[in-house]
């Protein structure tokens, strides 16, 4: 890392000697806030399955480290919210709070996403999306109470060391939601769909030069399909394909008529329709592809070798017409990243 900052010889030495003491004494060491600030880059350039990453180096990265009480975290939470969203000219953010150290208890957030939306299951029936059942669960067991719509935007939920759970619900106004309407088929709208604007991945850990940050909530912005091809298509999430494709008049009593290829096309373009025409930021597949080649150029100028999960990085519509689908990638995965980690509850 110290080598990307332009660090000399003598510097570099210097912090590692540093670094090392520090490790002697306490077990593990403190970044300084410009190690922090690339290494949050670094990890989103070293993400797999990312197809976003040509633009890793101006993440926009907030030092929390010093926060220590859940109101703390819930208002730098709230500015996150504020700040990414922009009004719909998202900013790719990151908020890093304090890393795990054998003297401070960790913080967690419970939340996958930090706007996502509720789900519940009736002898059977969901109301919502599945994904959250669970989530949606803890929330009720800790006093929440939701509306019970298919779009209730879940609470915020902040632990910090084994302390009982805070809650609290996200004002409107920082939940930025985009109802969703097609620029030829009128009756589009009386489906009643919507979907937020702004993805923060608030349940992955960051780890940089071995350090771990169990709370570090990131945001970019949507690719179409991840809404279009996935969240309101899929049969365990919200199911929408066969209301499309009857509205749209199709015959659906065969599978070769393809009426279900149609009708995700027109879920997809529904979405990058209503994110454009309410000005939230938003990039289709064959763009993002485009994209994710041009970040593949810079890197190797950059004389860095590009790693790659090409099983994620193909869009989940028409991954043949990108460049991606026709070659392979290293899935070598470099240390300082983002990783899974065991669910806090
Ligand atoms: C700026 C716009 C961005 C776009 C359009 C984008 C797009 C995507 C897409 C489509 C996926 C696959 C998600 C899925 O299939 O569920 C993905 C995965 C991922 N992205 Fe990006 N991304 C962006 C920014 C970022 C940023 C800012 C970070 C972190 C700082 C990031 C880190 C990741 C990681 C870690 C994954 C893998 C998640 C997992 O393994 O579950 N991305 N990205
Ligand atoms: N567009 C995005 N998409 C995602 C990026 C990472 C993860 C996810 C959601 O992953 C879930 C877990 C596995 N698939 C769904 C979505 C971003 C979210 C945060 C920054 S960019």
């Amino acid at each position: 890392m110290f080598k990307e900052l332009n660090k000399s010889e003598a510097d570099i030495a210097i912090r590692l000697q540093h670094i090392e003491n520090e490790l002697a004494e306490q077990g593990t060491y403190t970044h300084t806030h410009e190690e922090l600030v690339h290494g949050a880059k670094m990890a989103w350039r070293n993400s797999n399955r990312c197809i976003g990453r040509l633009f890793w180096n101006s993440l926009n990265v907030f030092d929390e480290r010093q926060a220590a009480s859940e109101e703390e975290v819930f208002q730098a939470l709230e500015r996150h919210l504020e700040y990414a969203s922009n009004g719909g000219r998202i900013r790719p953010t990151i908020t890093v709070f304090r890393p795990s150290h054998p003297d401070k208890p960790d913080i967690r957030l419970w939340n996958h996403q930090l706007i996502r939306y509720a789900g519940y299951e009736e002898e059977g029936r969901y109301t919502g999306d599945p994904h959250s059942i669970e989530f949606t669960q803890k929330c009720l067991e800790l006093g929440w109470e939701g509306e019970g719509t298919d779009f209730d935007v879940l609470p915020l939920v902040v632990q910090i060391g084994d302390r009982p759970p805070e809650m609290r619900e996200v004002e409107p106004r920082l939940a930025l939601q985009v109802s969703l309407r097609h620029p030829e088929f009128d009756w589009f709208g009386d489906l009643g769909l919507k979907w937020y604007g702004v993805p923060i991945i608030s349940d992955m850990e960051l780890k940089i030069g071995g350090i771990s940050y169990k709370a570090a909530p990131f945001n970019g912005w949507y690719m179409e399909t991840e809404i279009g091809a996935r969240n309101l298509a899929d049969e365990n999430r919200y199911n929408q394909i066969p209301k499309v494709a009857s509205c749209m008049g199709l015959d659906t009593s065969r599978a070769a008529t393809l009426w279900k290829d149609k009708a995700l096309l027109e879920l997809n373009i529904a979405v990058l329709h209503s994110f454009k025409e309410m000005g939230v930021s938003i990039v289709d597949h064959h763009t993002a592809a485009q994209q994710f080649r041009l970040f593949e150029e810079n890197e190797k100028s950059a004389d860095r070798d590009v790693t790659g999960d090409w099983t994620w990085l193909i869009p989940p519509v028409s991954p043949a017409t990108t460049h991606i689908f026709h070659k392979e990638f290293d899935n070598t995965w470099h240390s300082t990243n983002y990783f899974y980690q065991d669910k806090p509850y």
